[in-house]
């Protein structure tokens, strides 16, 4: 079988290619890159001029809620959604029920991943047993079964010493550490950005202090013990200003941004609705245009999405109720262009690096590269289409977005994982 994407935009950061290439893929992996390539017979031609053609999207960031929650998505929604958005690898959060915390953890994702995900699936496990910050899990068993990097996504480890020793595990067993940053001691029953907003809709404030305290400590700690930090969903000006400092000093930390946090501030929330509600929430015009400005210098290197998906029930029940969290793998690629790509922030280039090449690089897999010889993890995008974001159109469970009727320019094509064709958008 072999597939043959012809007359499109190559846009390979590993390869320092942009321009028009033709991509010969046989047998799951891209087989030649040339400026023009002669189809053979038996040749599968894609006509994708127009289009740009990318190394597979890979989210550091999305809840795949299985096992425990399956009502709000399961694997394998969860990898359609995914698809749907570009993707063909995702990093899945442990915070499940129970949750992925140990080796045979890891491996039973692994195993239900691989018969029931059209994307590939990198497990994180946490970095404490089930999550309760008292002791860690066996991190270098769940490095050997598959895992790619520990996080304690939902909360942060608020016992120093034990978080400490579990970034040094982690550094043994050559995997990353993915940080939530949040100050539980701080946070209290907080639902939205501490402020007018909060104020006026009577829920208690979550400061910047909350994560920004936490942000600093790992950092710290990502110091003094080597390991490889990852600071997840930042949302702060001083996260982004503590993550260029550390750089500066050597320290080896990445940062993601997620769309909601680039794009929305505290002002766009309409009145008490959920959809607006999750964590970190959404904060000032100030931390939102110095997020752009990370994003944009390449100070915070990666967009994942923090897809969390709740039912319509919990999200019906108000911001101070409802649980926090947003669906996000079906709009990220729109959005992203929309707000960035399109307004001069970033180029296409930059944002495949944002959303491939160094995600790849910060959990160490071999993806995000169309040199030959990979594996044909690649993504189709029709930069100019237009179209209008409806929650009702996602193939996740979740349709928990903040922006419904939204109206983007760019769009995922084709999402083709391992040389096959896992999504084809043909509302055309
Ligand atoms: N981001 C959220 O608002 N919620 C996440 C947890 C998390 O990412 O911290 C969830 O699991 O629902
Ligand atoms: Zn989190
Ligand atoms: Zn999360």
């Amino acid at each position: 079988m072999s597939l043959l994407i012809k007359g499109g935009r190559l846009i390979d950061p590993a390869t320092k290619r942009d321009g028009q290439f033709d991509v010969l893929v046989k047998d799951g992996k891209v087989c030649r890159v040339d400026s023009q390539i002669e189809p053979q017979e038996g040749d599968q031609v894609l006509d994708a001029s127009g289009c740009y053609v990318v190394p597979g999207l890979i989210d550091l960031h999305v809840h795949l809620r299985e096992p425990g929650f399956e009502y709000k998505e399961t694997i394998k929604t969860g990898a359609m959604a995914a698809a749907r958005g570009g993707y063909t690898s995702i990093c899945p959060m442990p915070n499940t029920k129970p949750v992925i915390d140990s080796s045979e953890m890891v491996r039973w994702l692994k195993d239900k991943a691989e018969n029931e995900a059209v994307v590939n699936i990198w497990p994180v496990g946490a970095v404490t047993k089930g999550q309760m910050g008292k002791e860690l899990a066996d991190i270098k068993a769940m490095a050997e079964a598959g895992a790619v990097a520990i996080s304690e996504d939902g909360k942060s480890v608020m016992d120093t010493k034990l978080y400490k020793e579990g970034m040094i595990q982690a550094k043994e067993a050559g995997i990353t550490v993915l940080a939530h940053c949040e100050d539980k001691t701080l946070v209290g029953r907080g639902a939205l950005n501490a402020g007018p907003v909060a104020q006026r809709l009577g829920v208690e404030g979550i400061g910047n202090d909350v994560e920004d305290i936490i942000a600093a400590r790992d950092i710290i700690l990502a110091k003094s013990t080597g390991c490889r930090l990852h600071l997840c969903h930042c949302s702060t000006k001083d996260s982004v200003a503590m993550v260029k400092a550390a750089r500066a000093d050597g320290i080896d930390v990445t940062a993601e941004v997620c769309p909601h946090h680039f794009i929305l501030t505290q002002d766009d929330i309409p009145g008490d609705d959920a959809n607006y509600k999750m964590n970190p929430p959404l904060r000032s015009r100030e931390d939102r245009d110095a997020l752009v400005e990370g994003l944009s210098q390449g100070i915070m290197e990666a967009i994942s999405t923090d897809h969390a998906p709740h039912s319509a029930e919990e999200k019906s029940r108000g911001i101070a109720k409802a649980p926090f969290g947003i669906v996000g793998s079906e709009t990220v690629l729109s959005l992203t262009m929309t707000y960035l790509v399109h307004t001069g922030k970033l180029t296409p280039y930059e944002m495949v690096e944002r959303m491939s090449w160094r995600p790849a690089q910060i959990i160490g897999i071999d993806r995000g590269s169309l040199a030959e010889g990979k594996v044909a993890d690649i993504t189709l995008i029709r930069p100019d289409e237009e179209y209008v974001i409806h929650g009702a159109d996602f193939v996740s469970k979740g349709k928990n977005t903040p922006f419904e009727g939204f109206k983007v320019r760019g769009k995922v094509y084709k999402t083709i994982v391992g040389g096959k064709v896992v999504f084809t958008d043909d509302q055309m």
